[in-house]
């Protein structure tokens, strides 16, 4: 597995390795020894799979807040998406900076997003899907979406805003300075 630090601490990309044949390939897509090894000991709990028909559907930026804030692992099972990750952690000196990678099934790269970070993709074909684990359930209370164009975040998503496909929770959702971010930045030593 190659891991790769980006410019973002603690957001990682992760590429598996293939062994292809004939048939195609095979790869260990999460395998929790490797992780620990490699200094990830990340407990996830859920496995969430979305399709997305419409190349340009944009979903985020969403992030769960503390007691049921959620570390990812995200990947695309099918077709190609951009996926993004804001720092949301107060006092990090890369508060509100955003980082994004092209996942796509043929790449088989993997975006590793701690907590304190918003999460979200926009899809570059249609029918694709994303697969993600995440570190804790799903919690209604405590699930809040952010701007996807919130302009002081100003995430370049590669499409023009007006054209993004949208769910109506996430065109009406506030700006990040609307949204009070409860996660403290802890410095890596
Ligand atoms: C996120 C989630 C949603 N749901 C339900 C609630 C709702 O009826 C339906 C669709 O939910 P949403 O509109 O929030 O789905 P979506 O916009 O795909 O939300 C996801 O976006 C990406 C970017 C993330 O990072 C995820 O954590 C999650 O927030 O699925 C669950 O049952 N479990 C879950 O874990």
């Amino acid at each position: 597995m190659k891991i790769e630090q980006t410019v973002l601490e603690g957001v990682l990309i992760l590429t598996p390795a293939r062994f292809g044949d004939e048939r195609g390939f095979f790869s260990e897509s999460w395998n929790r020894k490797r992780m620990e090894a490699a200094g990830l000991a990340v407990e996830f709990v859920q496995d969430n799979h979305s399709l997305s028909v419409q190349a340009g559907t944009v979903r985020g930026l969403h992030f769960q807040t503390p007691p049921h804030a959620q570390a990812k692992l995200v990947r695309c099972g099918r077709g190609c998406l951009y996926d993004v990750a804001v720092d949301i952690r107060k006092g990090s000196p890369s508060y509100g900076h955003w980082i994004g990678v092209e996942l796509s099934a043929q790449n088989g790269k993997q975006l590793l997003i701690p907590e304190g970070f918003l999460h979200g993709f926009v899809t570059r074909e249609a029918n694709t899907e994303i697969i993600y684990k995440c570190s804790d359930y799903y919690a209604p209370d405590c699930d809040r979406s952010v701007r996807f164009d919130d302009p002081e975040i100003g995430v370049d998503w590669g499409i023009l805003p007006e054209l993004a496909v949208l769910s109506e929770k996430d065109r009406t959702a506030p700006t990040l300075a609307e949204c009070s971010s409860p996660f403290i930045y802890e410095a890596q030593l």
